[in-house]
Order: C-alpha cells, then structure tokens, then sequence
C-alpha cells in the first residue's frame, strides 16, 4: 500500500516537472512578496508551488501538502500522508540560468515531524536535462524525465567510495572557527564544486562522491536550510545512497523540528567525511 502510495505521489511529481520547467522563462521576477522565511519570492516559486499542490490533490494517498512557501499545512484529502514540499529550490539561481531543483518529502506524520516519520524523499533537477531521484525503502532510483515520460537510468543508486568533490555554502568570514579548521583540511584534498543550489550540490555528491555542507554559520547559528522541506529529504536520499547526515552532532533525520520552517545546519556525503567533521566541530 505504502509502496504504490510513494509511486502515485512521485509520478504526480514527475508530470508537475515539464509543466515546471516550461513556466520559468516568464517568470524570473520578484512576486512581490515574502515566504515564511522571510525570502522574497520570485513569481516562479509561487508558481511551482501551485501546480505541484493542484497535481498532488489528485493524488488519493495525500491529505495534507506542506509548502517552504506556505505558512501554514493545507489540506487537499483525506489520505493518511503528509507531502512536504520545497517546489522551487536555488531560486536565486533563476537570474544567472544556473541550476534549479524541487524537493519532495513524504511523511507518514503531520508536522513538525521527526526524519523517522519520513518514507520516501525524492528531488528533480532542473539542470541541462530533467532528472528525478527518489529513495524508497532503502533503494534510490534516478530517472530522466521527458513530456510524460520517465526512464529509470540507475535503479540503485550509491554514493562512489572515493570521494572527490565538496561544496560549502555561507561566506567564509561568516564560518565558525571550527568548520573554518575542517574546511581548509578538506579543500587540500578535493575539488570544488558549488553552485548555490541544494539539489543541484548534492546530485555532485551523489555522483562523484564527497560533501556538501551549508553549515551554522556566525550570523545565523540553525544554518540557512530548512528541516523539514530541505534537510530531512536530502539526508534520506543521501543516507538510503550508503551516505551519511550529520546537522553537526547527529544525523539529520535525528531531529524533530518545533516548528515546520525550522532551519538546521546541513552536512552529508561519504561517512568518512561526516566523521571528520563531527570530530573536528
Ligand atoms: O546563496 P547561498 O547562501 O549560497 O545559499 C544557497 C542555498 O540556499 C538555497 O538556495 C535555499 O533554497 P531556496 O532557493 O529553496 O530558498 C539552497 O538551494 C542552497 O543550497
Ligand atoms: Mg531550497
Ligand atoms: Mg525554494
């Protein structure tokens, strides 16, 4: 039953995706108005967040659609599920046409929910070609995305051995001294690769193997990522890969947020990485 509830609730993402992709050109200005979050909005982000909760009412598993847009849960059935969604991730990155993403959550709990209530988590990505990654019971799948179709192109996704890349968010003078130390470690020995938006940064790990962290930052000691839109999914995807999350003592899906657009920092990639970091912070 889960498992065709989780295949419904990813098709019904999977057709959303086009129609996504094909709504951006016109829509890279500001909406004029403020997510809960406190981030302006751009028209596409108020887009995508509608026509993903006018597809996923259709879908009979969902009762609830939570949005990073949102302010508050908005039921759309009577389905035992809760949808948590983040329709447009690295927005910002719509102005330079760099990388764009969606984040789904699936949770068997209304939020704020701890990670272990979570029983799918997938992304698209909005890069040269539209792919969509979901984990499920333990196994990650990568499909390409085309109009109305998807081919499964990994059916066992994991993270390679040997990593080689890292991403790290926030402004270095803004970094604690702590991940300062771990960071200047870590870029000795691998290559860089960032390019300001979660799905995107972590799809690199996910394919060359490493980290990607948006860690406590000075100015803002939670980080910058949200819990339950943007944290708990990734961590999922990322742990069910044979990887490791970590908000800096624990793994992510360890946290129960108190409230649902609560932030926390972000660390995930090969274990080994993740274990340095716990040690050096
Ligand atoms: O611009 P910065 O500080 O590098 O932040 C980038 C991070 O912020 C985000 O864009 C936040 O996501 P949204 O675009 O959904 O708000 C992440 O995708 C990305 O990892
Ligand atoms: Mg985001
Ligand atoms: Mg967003």
């Amino acid at each position: 039953m889960a498992d065709q509830s989780v295949s419904q609730i990813f098709s019904a993402i999977a057709d959303t995706a086009p129609a996504v992709r094909a709504a951006l050109p016109g829509r890279r200005v500001e909406y004029g108005g403020e997510n809960p979050s406190g981030e302006s909005q751009l028209a596409a982000d108020v887009y995508a967040d509608s026509l993903f909760k006018d597809r996923l009412e259709q879908v009979d598993a969902v009762g609830t659609y939570f949005s990073e847009e949102e302010e508050s849960a908005v039921a759309v059935g009577d389905g035992s599920l809760t949808v948590a969604i983040d329709p447009l991730d690295g927005s910002s990155n719509l102005k330079s046409n760099n990388a764009l993403g969606t984040i789904v959550s699936v949770y068997d709990e209304p939020l704020p929910a701890s990670g272990d209530s979570l029983i799918a988590a997938g992304y698209v990505l909005y890069g040269p070609i539209t792919t969509m990654v979901v984990a499920h019971d333990g196994v990650v799948t990568e499909s390409v995305l085309t109009d109305g179709n998807q081919e499964v192109v990994k059916d066992d996704l994991t993270l390679p051995s040997e990593p080689t890349i890292y991403g790290f968010g926030g402004r270095i003078p803004d970094w604690t001294p702590e991940f300062t130390e771990y960071a200047r470690e870590i870029e000795s020995e691998f290559k860089l690769r960032y390019g300001g938006s979660m799905v995107g940064d972590v799809n690199q790990v996910l394919t060359y193997g490493g980290i990607f962290s948006y860690p406590a930052v000075k100015s803002a000691p939670d980080g910058k990522l949200r819990t339950q839109f943007e944290a708990h999914p990734m961590a999922y995807i990322v742990e069910a890969a044979g990887g490791k999350s970590s908000d800096g003592t624990q793994s992510i899906l360890d946290r129960t947020p108190t409230e649902v657009h609560e932030r926390t920092p972000v660390h995930l990639g090969n274990d080994e990485l993740i274990d340095r970091l716990e040690s050096s912070l």
